[in-house]
């Protein structure tokens, strides 16, 4: 059910707004990650439009001002595609297409679609499927008769393509076997699972983009896959790693993302499973990026979801080479400073220090200190094993060295 297509760059636009919650510089940095999204998914974006709102409009989403204004740029630009920052109601999309009469797709929908293109594993992509089905489900009334579905493309790809006469019914009937299908390939897994034996189990969680992969690979010299695109890794990779003398499992998730649409957290659970089973979370966080505060609020809110909150976690903030804060010039007396002028020196006096003594700053590209990280992975991982093992606890010596 789920192709995958190579397609050239689709003509697209953004659509966000600015609330009493979301401030300009916030609705920026929102639309900056979906105009990366829609990169990912194959998509070039060629202009934003952002409107001020006490809360969207339950019809229209945007005012019909702002609606006339983009329907006038989609008509005149040839716009094969307009994104909306927020989950649009089955209704408002349904009103949308009528008056851009080009393809309409919000946040859910166009993460969906980069997961749908993706998935490599049957497993990865039976969970796809079950979440765009559920996705579709109260969308299907009406959704399919002034679009043209077959063209394919960002937010085609998935049930939608070949469904058009479908049912809730059929829907229905096909949630239930996929969903029977996830238990089958779940139980399997947790059998894997159990023959791991009595490793400690570290996960690297995070973020999508932070470098989770690259540090798996640098780590456990492996070689999965990591690029400059959002969500690399659709499959959870394990593998036996050897610090010392002291051997662990590490596995690569994931990534997380702010939003990230209910019905994949659902399907996704499973795979999460390795992140609620494992002993220690390593929290990858991207420091070069402005928001990566946010990141972190993002992640520890799913990690509160899926009940993997109150595991022990060390901050792994990563890219410390890419960091670059702001500098104010000494005759410049009317900046004040802000976070973006931090050095990391300063951040490390902040809250990091506070609540976090567990935390530590790498370049997993430039291998920046990678033996300090080694070395605090390796005494927890020690005396996780040595409370669970107590008998054989000469094997591992207190201080690691080399
Ligand atoms: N400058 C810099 N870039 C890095 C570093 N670590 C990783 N990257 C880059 O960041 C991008 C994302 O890396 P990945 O390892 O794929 O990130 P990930 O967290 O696994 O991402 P997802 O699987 O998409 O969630 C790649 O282009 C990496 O080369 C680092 O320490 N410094
Ligand atoms: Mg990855």
């Amino acid at each position: 059910m789920i192709e995958e297509t190579t397609i050239e760059y689709e003509k697209s636009i953004l659509i966000g707004l600015i609330t009493q919650h979301q401030d300009e510089e916030k609705s920026k940095e929102y639309l900056d990650e979906l105009e990366f999204l829609t990169y990912t998914a194959g998509g070039e974006v060629m202009k934003r439009f952002v409107q001020k709102m006490q809360m969207p409009n339950p019809k229209t989403f945007i005012g019909s001002g702002k609606m006339e204004e983009v329907r006038t740029y989609v008509e005149e630009n040839d716009i094969g595609t307009a994104i909306f920052d927020d989950e649009l109601s089955p209704g408002q999309q349904r009103n949308i297409e009528k008056i851009l009469k080009c393809k309409i797709i919000d946040r859910t929908n166009l993460i969906l679609d980069i997961f749908a293109q993706r998935a490599q594993t049957s497993y990865a992509r039976t969970q796809v499927e079950l979440a765009q089905y559920e996705y579709l489900l109260p969308r299907l009334t009406g959704m399919w008769t002034h679009l043209e579905r077959q063209r394919g493309g960002i937010g085609m790809r998935g049930p939608g393509e070949t469904e058009i006469e479908t049912d809730r019914r059929i829907v229905r009937d096909r949630i239930a076997l996929l969903k029977k299908k996830i238990v089958k390939i779940d139980r399997q897994m947790e059998v894997q699972r159990g023959n791991r034996g009595a490793l400690v189990r570290v996960a690297l969680i995070g973020y999508t983009n932070v470098g989770k992969s690259t540090l798996m690979n640098v780590i456990s010299k492996s070689e999965v896959f990591a690029e400059n695109k959002l969500f690399a890794t659709l499959d959870t990779t394990v593998r036996k790693v050897v610090i010392g003398n002291l051997p662990f499992l590490l596995s690569d998730t994931v990534g997380f993302i702010r939003k990230l649409p209910t019905q994949l957290v659902e399907s996704f659970k499973s795979t999460l499973d390795e992140v609620r089973e494992a002993d220690l979370l390593l929290h990858v966080v991207d420091i070069s990026h402005p928001s990566f505060e946010d990141h972190i609020a993002s992640v520890n809110q799913i990690l509160d979801e899926i009940k993997g909150a109150d595991k022990p976690t060390f901050m792994i903030f990563n890219k410390i080479d890419a960091y670059q804060p702001e500098t104010i010039d000494d005759d410049d007396l009317v900046t004040e400073k802000t976070k973006a002028h931090f050095t990391l020196t300063d951040w490390k006096q902040t809250w990091m220090q506070r609540e976090n003594t567990d935390a530590i700053f790498i370049s997993a590209l430039n291998k920046e200190n990678l033996e300090e990280f080694r070395k605090m992975v390796y005494d927890k991982v020690r005396d996780i094993h040595v409370t669970r093992f107590p008998y054989n606890n000469f094997l591992y010596p207190e201080l690691y060295e080399g």
